[in-house]
Formats: C-alpha cells, structure tokens, sequence
C-alpha cells in the first residue's frame, strides 16, 4: 500500500489527509487550525474505523507555530488511530496556491524550489507564505520522505495567450510577470475527470463549465479537458464574487480610492482580499448564514446574493461563448456543492443556451456526484464533490515512483 500525506496549509491553519492512493481512498483527515491565536484546535478523523459515531476527535490546545500543529497532527495519529508506523507515508504533497511561470509540473521541493515559491508570495498574498511555513513545519516532522509541491496554478498552462494576456504594456508586462494565471486548477481537473467518468463519456469530447465555489472562487472553461478560460489572474483576486474578496472591479477604482481616499497600497490590499466580496456587501462570508438571512426577508443579503448571482451569469454566459458548445456545466465546493439557491439562480432562464435544471433534483442532499438538470436539458449539470486532497496524493505519488 502506497500512502501519501497531503497537506493544504493556510497562514493560521492547515488541513491534512493521509490517503491510500492505490484505493483512492482517505484513511484519516484533520485541521489544525488558530496557530500562534493563544486557543488552538486540533480536528482528527480516522476514517478507518466502521463505527461512524466516535471516530473524530477535537483538543482545544496552544498552537504557537506550525511545527508545533504537525506535532499536535502526529499525536492525534497516536493517540486515535490509524498507525502512522503501520500506514507510513511514502511522500508529503502540499498544496502551493502560485507556481508563476516556472511550475507546472508536481515538483520535489528543494531548498531552491522553496525558495522560488516564496519569491512568488507577492503574487499569492493569502496562499503561499503559508505554503512556504507548512512546508518546513512538515520537512521537520517527516524529514525521511521526499515532500512535493502541487500548483493551482498547473492545469491552466493550456489557455492561449489570448486568454492569458492582459492588454497593458508588453515590456512591463513581461517585466513583472504580469498574466492571467488561473488558481485552484488542481479541483477544476479533478471536477472535469470525475465528471466525465461519471457520464461514462471521453473527457476529450467534452465541453464543459466548471464552477468552483468556496470561499475562493473561480470558474473555468475545459475543452477536451484542457483549461482554455478561467477567471481568476494574475492573483486569486480576479473574477467571481468571493466570501471576502471582490473579484472583478474597474482597476480605477483603486485609483480612484487611493487619490480621494488617500488608501495605501497595503490598505488597498486589505480591502480588496478581506474585506469584500459577501462580507463587505453584507457582513457574512459563509453562504450558509447568508442565504438563511435572505430567506428571513433581509434584504442586504439578498442584494448581496443578487450581486453574487449576477457575477455568476455573465460568466457562464462568456464561457459559452469562448468554448462555442456546451455539454456539461458542474458546480463544485462548498458553496457549490451545498447551495441549491445559487445553483438555481445561476443558470435560470438559460433555456437559450440549452440548460435547464430540475428543481427537485437540485434540492436533494446527498454527497455524491449527481445530475441537477431535466432529462431534456441538452447540457447536463452535475454537482461534484471536489477532492484537490486525493487529486495531489495521485500527483504526488506519480512525482516520486
Ligand atoms: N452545508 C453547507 N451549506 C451551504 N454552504 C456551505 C455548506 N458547507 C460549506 N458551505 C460554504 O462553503 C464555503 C466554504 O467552501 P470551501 O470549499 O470549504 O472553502 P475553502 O476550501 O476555500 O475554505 C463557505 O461560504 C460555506 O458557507
Ligand atoms: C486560490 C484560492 O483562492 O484558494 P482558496 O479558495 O483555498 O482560498
Ligand atoms: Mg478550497
């Protein structure tokens, strides 16, 4: 058995999942999330066990550092179970938000590979600092096996230079590095493969439209399977409505706010990755507190919905367009996976464009990859459930065999 560790760090947390990769599937998973906050929590799952009941565990304990959350991880294996002797790790995949124009392959982390990582972190504010610092923490811990970087930003070196190229200055442009990007490519892939194979259907044949909604959020045309529009930059700012970030805007208005509001460039920075999207339009990042405000009859969330939901459609709308067909359309994520209001809304009236849901089907719970649309809708919706965590174990596994 070949098991892979896999960990997506953020500034204050990460998430892990130790995964089987031969079996796809995860035989634990956990979070370790207010580090350096004085009152850390530890999240621990074995998914080994059949009991469903007591197999997940918190502890509410200091966390000062990430070292000191991979040793909280490793005693939670300890102490609950599975056996990290018996189900050792072969690799460590870690997420990295920004791999610029030097990664796109999964790469063996170097000094030198850390190093250019963290040269990108201007370009990934949020994402790769945090990579950077959940990578040592882990190479402390797991110091015997090879720890390997996997990039958002891989699956979108296919879009053309038209796609990719902002029309400002060239020589600047190439200067600082500036182009569309593109983020969270390793779900948009594994969304469009499950998709495919759930439809029994070439993914080479295929069209499709993948809606990645977390508290990121991005979407991404997929022709054949190969990325050729998606909506997020330069940096994971561009494009949707996000939990705190606001997505597309005129770039003068940050001109404009610096001149007349005399805003700072870090101030600027704050505004647009923290303060925006839903929790500067309504107070609240997470969808579910939002959608239960609106349906209470408020209407600050509503029109933050509204203005959500609208963002959404012009989206959709171009993406038909650049792909020029269209046969499936899947939403993804939390907000994707568990939201039928933002699904329904999205693609209602788009009979046009040869889509249409079914109401009931949409309204369904369930977590497994499923059809939303009519029988007679020539474009089949799904709902994926996302797993970037078995997508990078897979990755990482190929990087080092
Ligand atoms: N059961 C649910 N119902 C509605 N929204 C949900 C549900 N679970 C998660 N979400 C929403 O999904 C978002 C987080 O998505 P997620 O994919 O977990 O984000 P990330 O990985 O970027 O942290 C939040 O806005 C949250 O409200
Ligand atoms: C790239 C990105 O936005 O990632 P996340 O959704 O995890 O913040
Ligand atoms: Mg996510």
């Amino acid at each position: 058995m070949s098991t892979v560790l896999v960990v997506n760090s953020g500034s204050s947390s990460f998430k892990y999942q130790l995964i089987d990769v031969e079996n796809r599937t995860a035989l634990a998973s956990g979070l370790v999330e207010r580090i350096g906050e004085g009152a850390g929590r530890v999240k621990h799952r074995d998914l080994t066990r059949t009991d469903e009941g007591d197999s997940s565990w918190e502890r509410h304990t200091p966390i000062p550092d990430h070292t000191a959350g991979f040793g909280e991880m490793i005693a939670s294996f300890t102490e609950h179970g599975p056996s990290l002797e018996d189900n050792a790790p072969v690799a460590v995949g870690h997420r990295v938000v920004h791999g610029g124009r030097r990664f796109f392959e999964p790469t063996v982390i170097t000094d030198l590979v850390k190093i250019n990582i963290e040269d990108l972190s201007d370009l990934a504010p949020l994402h790769n600092p945090a990579a950077v610092q959940g990578i040592d923490a882990a190479q402390r811990v797991f110091g015997d096996v090879p720890h390997v970087a996997v990039f958002d930003t891989a699956f979108h070196r296919t879009l053309s230079p038209a796609a990719y190229t902002y029309a400002i200055d060239r020589d600047l442009a190439a200067k600082h590095r500036i182009r569309r990007y593109g983020f969270h490519g390793t779900s948009h892939k594994y969304v469009s493969e499950a998709a495919a194979r759930f439809l029994d259907r070439p993914l080479e044949d295929l069209a499709q439209i993948v809606l990645h909604l977390g508290n990121g959020a991005s979407i991404t045309a997929i022709d054949g399977g190969r990325s050729v529009e998606t909506s997020m930059g330069l940096t994971p700012l561009e494009g949707l409505v996000m939990g705190s970030r606001s997505g597309d805007l005129d770039p003068a208005v940050l001109l404009h706010l610096a001149r007349r509001a005399q805003l700072s460039t870090d101030e600027l920075d704050t505004l647009l990755n923290k303060k925006s999207g839903l929790v500067g339009l309504a107070g609240d990042s997470d969808m579910r507190d939002l959608t239960a405000r609106a349906e209470g009859g408020d209407s600050v969330a509503r029109e933050a919905l509204d203005v959500y939901v609208h963002r959404l459609r012009h989206y959709i709308g171009a993406y038909v367009a650049q792909l020029g067909r269209l046969d499936v359309i899947a939403f993804t994520a939390g907000v994707g996976e568990n939201t039928p209001v933002v699904r329904s809304e999205s693609l209602a009236g788009l009979e046009l464009f040869g889509i249409r849901i079914d109401e009931e089907r949409n309204n369904a719970t369930s977590r497994e990859t499923r059809v939303i649309s009519a029988d007679d809708s020539a474009v089949t919706v799904l709902v994926v459930p996302t797993d970037e965590e078995l997508e990078i174990a897979i990755q990482t596994l190929a990087a080092v065999s």
